[in-house]
């Protein structure tokens, strides 16, 4: 599949490149001024969360650390299943630590709420959360999220790291697929 074939399975792009670029730094910009003087630990969640780390950490000024975790939860499909997994664990160890959790997207708020509880019981100074979409569904957790870069309706996105049955993560942008596209699922 080359770039013009991934392009013709798109529907409609609702953020493009350059709104993620202008947001990025506005969040970057706050974050850096939150955490002034203190030593900040950034956790991706892989593999959605790549694309916003690599382009956050870069946006932020000070010298952060950057560690990974991988959980999932929801498999091929467009729909969470409720169960969280760990795939991959901190190599960090969080005690007395700020971290700032770091994700692609915040949809029905089980795959946050269940890994804030996670490294809260890890003994952190603090946990916050930073996402690039967050979902209306994500309002009805009880999740304090504390940077987020777009609130979207409730419809399945793709691109900047976001992924349908693992692919279209690569798309600098994001946007809905065309409905050819889930036809035989
Ligand atoms: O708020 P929720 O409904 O829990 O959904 C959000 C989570 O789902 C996606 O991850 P996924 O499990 O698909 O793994 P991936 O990042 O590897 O795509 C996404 O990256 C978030 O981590
Ligand atoms: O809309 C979405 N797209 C891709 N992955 C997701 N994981 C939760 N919601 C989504
Ligand atoms: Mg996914």
């Amino acid at each position: 599949m080359d770039a013009k074939d991934m392009g013709q399975d798109l529907e409609k792009v609702l953020v493009t490149e350059e709104q993620i670029t202008t947001r990025l730094k506005e969040m970057g910009a706050r974050i850096d001024a939150d955490y002034a003087g203190r030593d900040l630990l950034i956790v991706g969640v892989l593999k959605g969360a790549v694309m916003v780390m690599a382009d956050l950490a870069r946006a932020l000024h000070s010298p952060v650390e950057m560690d990974w975790m991988a959980v999932s939860s929801y498999g091929a499909g467009t729909t969470s299943s409720g169960v969280v997994r760990i795939l991959k664990d901190l190599e960090t160890d969080i005690q007395d630590r700020d971290v700032l959790i770091v994700e692609d997207v915040i949809d029905s708020g089980l795959t946050l709420s269940w890994l804030v509880g996670n490294l809260k019981s890890r003994g952190p100074k603090s946990v916050e959360v930073c996402t690039m979409v967050r979902k209306p569904l994500a309002l009805d957790v009880d999740l304090d999220v504390r940077y987020i870069g777009f609130d979207l309706p409730d419809e399945f996105i793709v691109g900047y790291g976001l992924d349908y049955a693992e692919k279209y993560r690569n798309l600098p942008f994001i946007g809905t697929l065309a409905p050819h596209v889930y036809k035989n699922d």
